[in-house]
């Protein structure tokens, strides 16, 4: 007999095809694109606080294989800036585009590769998020979830800049780790409720990605944390997403009440911090343990309350309430529970988030 564990429609599982993890290896990097396409020209779509730090050493690179490049700034991750890019790297005529960045520089190339047919290659100088390995883009239209585009050719990593990066950004990726803990167990509910298609394998990758956090934190807490392993996290659940088709490892309940903030109070806290602040709540509401959350989060540094991140108490409660709206056919522990304001208002005060 068929289960709904067995069920599911076809979905292609796209992975990236060369990771490389290295240290103070940014000097290879147009070799790294070489052994993968052999360009001519590459379009480098960056923030301006990265191109700073890495435009000396990323052109010496590239000029030493006689690879041409041109720069472009992604200021944000609005859908009408990510279109005056394209436009400007359909005028470059390159044959490879590199997001060398954060999640929104790494998203903004992801998606014009995507649109435009180039080849796309990530390098995170964050390790804040699990956007790296993955096919997913977060780019504020009407959507305010992920959509998929398409998996990195390949994923180039200098850990030296990830740990010369804000330490902030690195506690926010443990953030975004953490909540595949609660976004597993959303997903088993979606399987137990609805029938949709659960894959035991990319789950239990993306909770072993988040384990491997929550284990060491204490360690983390006495001696620093370890930029290598979080990346190797990070690229885990990404390719946990690769394989399961869809964010739904990486991405529950926490999540939309992350996007729900997005929406209430834009600009405040990092993708990654709002996702720990959900997952410590809504672990709660799945009768998880939510103490070990908070107990992870702040041994890592990173932020337990809303005050932390300059939210107030009606912005959380507004967007527990507003949360499962923006992604109805996503099946979350929030649509078994009637989320007044008196419900919210509880569930942040019980867990010292307000
Ligand atoms: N595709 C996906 O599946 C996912 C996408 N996301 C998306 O990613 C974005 C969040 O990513 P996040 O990284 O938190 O935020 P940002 O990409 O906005 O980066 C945050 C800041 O960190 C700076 N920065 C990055 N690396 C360094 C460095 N080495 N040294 C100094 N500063 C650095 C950036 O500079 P600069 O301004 O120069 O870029 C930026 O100012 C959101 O748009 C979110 O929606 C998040 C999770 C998953
Ligand atoms: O951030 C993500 C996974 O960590 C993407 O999730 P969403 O699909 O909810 O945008
Ligand atoms: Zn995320």
């Amino acid at each position: 007999m068929r289960t709904n564990q067995d069920r599911m429609d076809s979905h292609t599982m796209e992975l990236p095809r060369q990771i490389v993890v290295g240290e103070k290896n940014i000097n290879e990097f147009a070799g790294f694109l070489q052994s993968l396409t052999k360009p001519k020209k590459v379009s480098l779509i960056s923030g301006i606080n990265v191109k700073k730090i890495l435009k000396q050493k990323i052109e010496k690179s590239l000029k030493s294989k006689k690879i041409k490049f041109v720069w472009h700034t992604s200021k944000d991750n609005q859908i009408t800036t990510l279109k005056k890019i394209q436009n400007d790297v359909k005028k470059d005529h390159s044959d490879i585009i590199a997001g060398i960045g954060g999640g929104r520089s790494i998203d903004t190339a992801k998606l014009i590769g995507f649109n435009l047919d180039i080849p796309f290659v990530s390098v995170p100088t964050a390790a804040s998020h699990d956007g790296i390995a993955s096919p997913f883009v977060s780019i504020k239209s009407d959507k305010p979830h992920s959509i998929v585009a398409t998996a990195p050719l390949g994923v180039f990593v200098d850990i030296d800049i990830i740990k010369k990066a804000p330490s902030r950004l690195l506690a926010s990726g443990c953030g975004d780790l953490v909540a595949n803990i609660t976004a597993v167990k959303d997903w088993k509910l979606g399987r137990d409720k609805t029938g949709e298609y659960y894959g035991r394998y990319s789950a239990n990758l993306a909770i072993m990605s988040a384990e491997i956090v929550m284990e060491k934190s204490s360690q983390y807490a006495k001696n620093g944390l370890d930029a290598r392993v979080i990346v190797e996290a990070l690229i885990s659940a990404g390719v946990a997403s690769c394989i399961a088709g869809s964010s739904r490892p990486c991405s529950g309940a926490e999540h939309l009440f992350s996007h729900a903030l997005d929406r209430i109070a834009p600009g405040k806290g990092l993708h990654g911090e709002k996702c720990g602040l959900g997952a410590i709540m809504i672990s709660k509401l799945q009768g998880q343990n939510w103490k070990e959350i908070v107990k992870t989060l702040k041994n890592v540094g990173a932020p337990t309350t809303a005050k932390q991140i300059d939210l107030k108490e009606e912005q959380i409660i507004d967007a527990l309430m507003i949360a499962q709206d923006l992604r109805p056919e996503r099946y979350t522990i929030l649509k078994e529970i009637d989320m007044t304001e008196r419900r919210a208002k509880n569930i942040a005060k019980s867990t010292n988030v307000t």
